[in-house]
This record gives structure tokens, sequence and C-alpha cells, in this order.
């Protein structure tokens, strides 16, 4: 068993409530020690699933008035006893009611402790216990429904359907070595062979769907270049009208700027110190060399925009030759007007898109591909098949696919069965990776690191 643990669930701050909670064996004990409920009613009476109200006491002394809610194991998040405590929110009440429950005998949880356990206790596997923070993180509709399918069980199904596909062929081979005159040198069964091609295609098509998953869920850094006066903030304008009702402005997470997100069909893309771009003569000059290169280095895509009613000038060919071609797209500007720039010496550009970023001109053609360039027309409906958004899981299902791949070449140099027993091994092993049956310690904490406190 292990002990109960505490946290306070709900952010930092002022708010209306706060909720502290409470999971492990003690909660309820923990909890008659310091609830006064209205109903006079003793805590260990309180029925399993009701939400009290009444006054929390430290000593004599009035804490606060709250609601608490019961929930006994093992049919809670965690499995254990989970006593959720709705203060009044605030920071310092929160703390206070977190000190409560502490000095009577719970201990401060770690981050994600509370997942942690309901992954322990075998109510979510590593897949799902990774989407709940994943949910936490999720800043689209789309990463969110990513996230949601994933808490659902959708991988782990998935990985177990595999992981059968798979145990079969163990069967089959364990038989083989038992009773070895079913005969090592008998090929393989046509079924258990489908069973190997299932295995194999699908844990090449969900690693493939890592980089899709890995842009729904972290953006897409972009980069907007281009001389002064091309247009730079007209056409981050114009993208910005079509989406104004996804805009998000967040807070970098790893450095302290404001990070401007655009979202192009689910997609995010995140505008690298567009302040910087923006809103300087020569962003180049200006922002330094340096930075201005890790900038364009960091970056995942570049829109290099032009202004096609101006001839070429050495300033479009300094930007040109700061960026690199694997992911540029060019946006030729100003199409509205009188075209004069020959776009022959900017041989980095492999696609132009034209628009009038003024007129509203080909807004939602250059969005379409814009679209179709990230994903590199590799991109599936996520709504209709699994898409991978953890490069854990990648990982894990790259190995899979190396696995299958050695067997089907054994097959195919027509050598004995039982020298399949080892990749087949290695495949199991790698699934079960991914759903955290094989885990260790360093692994778990590296996942769980990850979580706020309070999960
Ligand atoms: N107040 C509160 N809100 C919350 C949570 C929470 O822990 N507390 N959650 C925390 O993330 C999320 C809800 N997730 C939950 C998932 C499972 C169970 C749970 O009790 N599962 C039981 C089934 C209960 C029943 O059958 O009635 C189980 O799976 O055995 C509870 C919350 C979001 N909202
Ligand atoms: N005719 C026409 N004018 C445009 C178009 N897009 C932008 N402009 C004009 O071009 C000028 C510069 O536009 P900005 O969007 O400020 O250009 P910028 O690249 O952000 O400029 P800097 O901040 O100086 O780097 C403004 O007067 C815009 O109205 C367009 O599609 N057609
Ligand atoms: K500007």
């Amino acid at each position: 068993m292990f002990d109960t643990i505490a946290a306070i669930s709900t952010p930092r701050g002022e708010g209306g409530i706060g909720i502290v909670r409470m999971s492990g064996e003690d909660s309820i004990n923990i909890l008659s020690k310091i609830f006064r409920p209205i109903s006079k009613k003793k805590v260990e009476e309180l029925k399993n699933f009701t939400i009290n109200y009444g006054h929390l006491y430290s000593g004599v002394n009035l804490v606060d008035e709250v609601m608490v809610s019961i929930m006994k194991g093992p049919k809670t998040y965690t499995k254990e006893d989970i006593v959720e405590i709705n203060c009044h929110g605030g920071y310092l009440m929160t703390e206070k009611v977190l000190e409560l429950v502490l000095s009577n005998g719970a201990r401060i949880a770690e981050q994600g402790e509370f997942t942690r356990r309901a992954f322990m206790n075998g109510r979510l596997d590593l897949t799902q216990a990774e989407a709940v923070i994943d949910l936490i993180h999720g800043k689209t509709e789309r990463s969110l429904s990513l996230s949601l399918d994933q808490l659902r069980g959708d991988l782990k199904d998935q990985i177990l359907h595999l992981k059968k596909l798979l145990l079969d062929v163990v069967a089959h081979i364990n038989v083989v070595l038992d009773y070895p005159e079913e005969g090592i040198d008998d090929p393989l069964p046509e079924g258990l062979v489908g069973n190997l091609k299932e295995v194999l295609e699908t844990s090449d098509r969900l690693s493939a769907s890592y980089n899709q998953g890995k842009m729904i869920k972290e953006g897409v850094k972009t980069a907007i270049v281009g001389k002064p006066n091309v247009g730079k903030s007209s056409l981050l304008n114009s993208l910005l009208k079509e989406e104004r009702a996804i805009v998000t402005h967040i807070p970098g997470t790893t450095r302290d700027v404001i990070e401007e997100i655009i979202n192009i069909k689910g997609i995010p893309l995140i505008l690298a110190d567009t302040a910087g771009i923006r809103n300087t003569d020569d962003f180049i000059e200006n922002i330094g060399v340096e930075k201005s290169e890790k900038l364009l280095n960091d970056a995942d895509l570049i829109l290099f925009v032009v202004d096609g009613s101006r001839e070429l000038s050495e300033e479009d060919l300094r930007v040109h030759n700061s960026i690199h071609s694997e992911k540029v797209v060019g946006i030729l500007n100003k199409i509205d007007i009188e075209q004069k720039i020959d776009l022959s010496k900017l041989d980095k550009v492999g696609r132009w898109i034209e628009i009038s970023a003024k007129e509203n001109i080909g807004i939602a053609k250059m969005e379409e591909e814009i679209y179709s360039y990230i994903v590199s027309g590799k991109v599936e409906d996520s709504s209709q098949t699994l898409v991978i958004t953890n490069i854990r899981h990648r990982s894990a299902l790259v190995k899979t696919k190396e696995a299958i791949e050695n067997i089907f070449e054994t097959i195919n140099m027509g050598l004995p069965m039982d020298l399949i027993a080892v990749d087949l091994k290695e495949a199991l092993d790698a699934l079960s990776e991914v759903t955290g049956e094989i885990s260790s310690e360093d692994v778990l904490d590296h996942i769980f690191s990850n979580f706020c406190v309070g999960k």
C-alpha cells in the first residue's frame, strides 16, 4: 500500500474555488480529524460519492467553509480512497488547507503522482496517463481531440491488438519447438504470416504518423521574413483575420516572449519572435546576425515575402541568402498592382504563392498550400486514423517494425523458424514499453515529471 498523498489540484492564484485533493487509505481518517459536516454526521458515516457541506478546523480554529467530496476506492481516479476539499480559492487559503491535511498525516504529492498511481494501480495504461498530461498542455482543438482519443484507450487497444497478433505467432513457434515432429523447417502458416504483415504495416503507419502528430501537438515554428515594406505585417494580419476565433496568445514556455500563434487547419503555426521581425526596418541588421541565424535555423517553416510590384533588390537577395531552401515557401505579395519583379534569381524558393494581403486575394489558397507543404502531402485524416504524438511511442514502434522486418528476412531466406523467436520477443517487448507493461523507474520518473502538481 502507498502512503496518503495530498496536493492543491487547481492552479495557483485567486479563483472562486480551490481544490485540495488527497489519495490513499488514510484520506478519510485524515478528513475526520479536520472536517465537521453541517449534517453533524461523523465523517466515517458519510456516504460514498457524496459531496458534503461543512467547516474545516485546525483544533478549535475555523479554517474555512468547504464542500468535501468523498470517493472510496477502487472506483476512483487512482483506485484509492480520494477526498477532495473544495475550499475558497486564493493563494493563502489553498495553502492553509493543504498544510492542514499535511499536518494531519498526508504527505505532499509529487508532480503527476495521482495519475502515476492511477497507472500503478492499473486504471490507466501508460499511453492513457500520457494523454492526461497532453490534455492539460493542449492548445488547439485538434490536439485536444487526439489526446482524448488516446485517453479513451484507442492507442492502448491498437497496441494490445498488435501484441495479440504476435502472441499467436509465439504460440505456434512454441508448439513447433516442443514437438519437433511438427517440423521446424515447415513454413509459417499463411494466417500467421498475415499477422506479421499487419503488425509491420500498422507499426510502420503509426510511427510515420508521428510527424503529423508532433505538428498538431507542438505546432510549426514559423518565421515570416522579407525586406521592409513587402507586406509582412499585412500578411500576418490576413492570416489572423481568417482565424480570428482561434488565435491564441500564450507566453512562450522556453523564453519569456509572447508568441503569436495562427492556426491553419488545426495545425498551430508559432510565429517566431514576430515582433522582432515585423517592427524593424531590417531585421537581420537590427536583431543581429547571430540571433537571426538562430531564428532561421530553429524555424520549421520560413515564409519569405517579396513585393511583386517592385524590381528585385539587393535587400531581397540578402534575405534570400540567409534562408534554408528545404523549408522555405515564397509569398509573392501585392499581385493586385502592376508586377515588376523577376523571381528567377530567388532559386532557393521552389514554390511561389501569389497573394494580395491588402486586397485579401489568394489567402485561403495560400493556407491550403502552406498546409499541404507542412504535411508534405502525406497527411492522413486524423479524425479517421490513429495518430501518435509522442516520440517515446515512435521509438518503440520503430523497434517493433525493425524486429518484424528481421523476421521477414529470416522467413525469406528459408531459415528454421525457431530463429524468429528472438525478434518476436523484441517486438513484443517494444509494444509493452508503449503501454507501460514494461517500464523502468527512470522512464516513469521522466514521464510524470512533466505533469503539474496535483494531477
Ligand atoms: N473534481 C474532479 N474533477 C475532475 C477530476 C478529478 O479527479 N476531480 N479528473 C481527474 O483527472 C478528471 C475526471 N476524470 C476522472 C476519471 C475517472 C474517475 C473515476 O472515479 N473513475 C472510476 C469510475 C467511477 C464510477 O464508476 O462512478 C473508475 O474508473 O473506476 C474520476 C474522474 C477531470 N475532472
Ligand atoms: N497594393 C498592395 N499594397 C500592400 C499589400 N500588402 C501590403 N501593402 C502595403 O505595403 C505597405 C507595407 O506593408 P506592411 O505589411 O507594413 O509591410 P512590412 O513588410 O510588414 O513592413 P516592415 O514592418 O517595414 O518590414 C503598406 O502600405 C501596405 O498597405 C498588397 O497586397 N497590395
Ligand atoms: K510593419
